[in-house]
């Protein structure tokens, strides 16, 4: 399977009133073909704003300070290049928490897909067009599409309103599809139908995917890997059941253990907080939570540590684990 998107030690950083912050790190990442990559972290982490450089909509005072992006190996972001134009939407699409953030509520859906199509696709015709968005709809579960079409975003339900914004993120058939929390706000039932979808996304079109979430047991479910962040670095990847059934990194274990099980009396949550982006940091920046930390690990810089062909970790303890390792800069997600 051939890498779609990748992104090497790409770190981004925010303007602030008190200097330039870093809010994602050294972050590396490959998604192949028909792979779900889930990237996954407490609320901070810096899962939004690498999954938002991505698709270049980073906010005005954040940008792509060094390292790149690449879709189909050709450089789509770096400090030097800023080239979304031609892939926003046609090769990239997003799905976003919220329906409201992808629909108009003032137009009609069959337009804003239309909308899109035209955009990306001229060379379709109005009849290519009709069977393209009967098509797209029919694939999101729909057996009404031409109802979907006339109608407004208020007249859907909140499940139908998200799987049209799906719709919009692939009707251009896009390489990847970058999805950011788009579930977390769905009840049970409807979040099952949507994960579905994605899932059917990525086997019948081989779509490679991006899905950004803090529920750990969900990215199991849906995902073939899995990269952990942790204060705006990836501290663990690897197969998703591996991450889950085998955590090498003390904080993919804490937060494992923070998940609630049933007849469990106490839910062992992880002691204090998140740093707060910095400047520049030394040291694994789990150390201060971390039960297993020596001295050195807020002192020594930590290299990432392969522990398979695409899996691996950021911390001392697993470095040393690994004896045929000495820790390398550059993690192979
Ligand atoms: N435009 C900005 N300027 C300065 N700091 C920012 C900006 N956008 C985000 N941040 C900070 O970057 C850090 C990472 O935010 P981000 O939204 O990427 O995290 P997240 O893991 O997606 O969190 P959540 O799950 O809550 O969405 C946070 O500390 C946030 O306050």
């Amino acid at each position: 399977m051939s890498t779609v998107l990748s992104a090497r030690s790409v770190t981004i950083e925010a303007a602030t009133g008190a200097g330039p912050v870093k809010l994602v790190h050294d972050v590396n990442l490959d998604i192949r073909e028909g792979e779900i990559l889930g990237l996954i972290g407490e609320s901070g982490s810096g899962k939004t704003t690498a999954a938002r450089a991505i698709v270049g909509l980073l906010e005005r005072n954040v940008r792509v300070s060094s390292g790149e992006i690449a879709l189909r190996g050709k450089t789509i972001s770096s400090p030097e290049v800023d080239d979304f134009r031609n892939v926003r939407g046609s090769e990239i699409g997003m799905v976003f928490q919220s329906a409201s953030m992808s629909l108009n509520p003032l137009m009609k859906v069959g337009k804003q897909l239309k909308e899109v199509v035209r955009r990306h696709q001229r060379h379709l015709s109005r009849q290519q067009i009709t069977e393209r968005l009967d098509q797209v709809l029919r694939q999101m579960g729909f057996t009404d599409p031409a109802r979907v079409l006339a109608s407004f975003p208020h007249q859907l339900s909140g499940g139908m309103r998200q799987r049209v914004s799906i719709a919009l993120a692939v009707v251009t058939n896009p390489a990847v599809v970058i999805a950011d929390e788009c579930t977390s706000a769905l009840d049970v039932t409807t979040q099952a139908e949507v994960v579905q979808l994605l899932r059917s996304l990525t086997t019948d079109s081989r779509t490679a995917m991006l899905f950004v979430t803090h529920d750990l047991m969900l990215a199991q479910d849906l995902c073939s890997r899995i990269a952990v962040m942790y204060a705006g670095q990836i501290i663990e990847t690897g197969d998703a059941r591996e991450v889950v059934s085998n955590p090498r990194h003390p904080y993919t274990r804490a937060l494992l253990a923070a998940i609630p099980t049933w007849g469990e009396e106490e839910i062992q949550g992880i002691e204090g907080s998140p740093p707060r982006v910095a400047a520049d940091w030394q040291g694994c920046r789990f150390a201060p939570r971390c039960p297993v930390a020596r001295d050195e690990c807020t002192r020594t810089r930590i290299g990432w540590t392969p522990t398979g062909t695409r899996s691996g970790a950021r911390c001392l303890i697993v470095e040393e684990e690994e004896p045929e390792s000495s820790g390398s800069m550059l993690d192979h997600v």
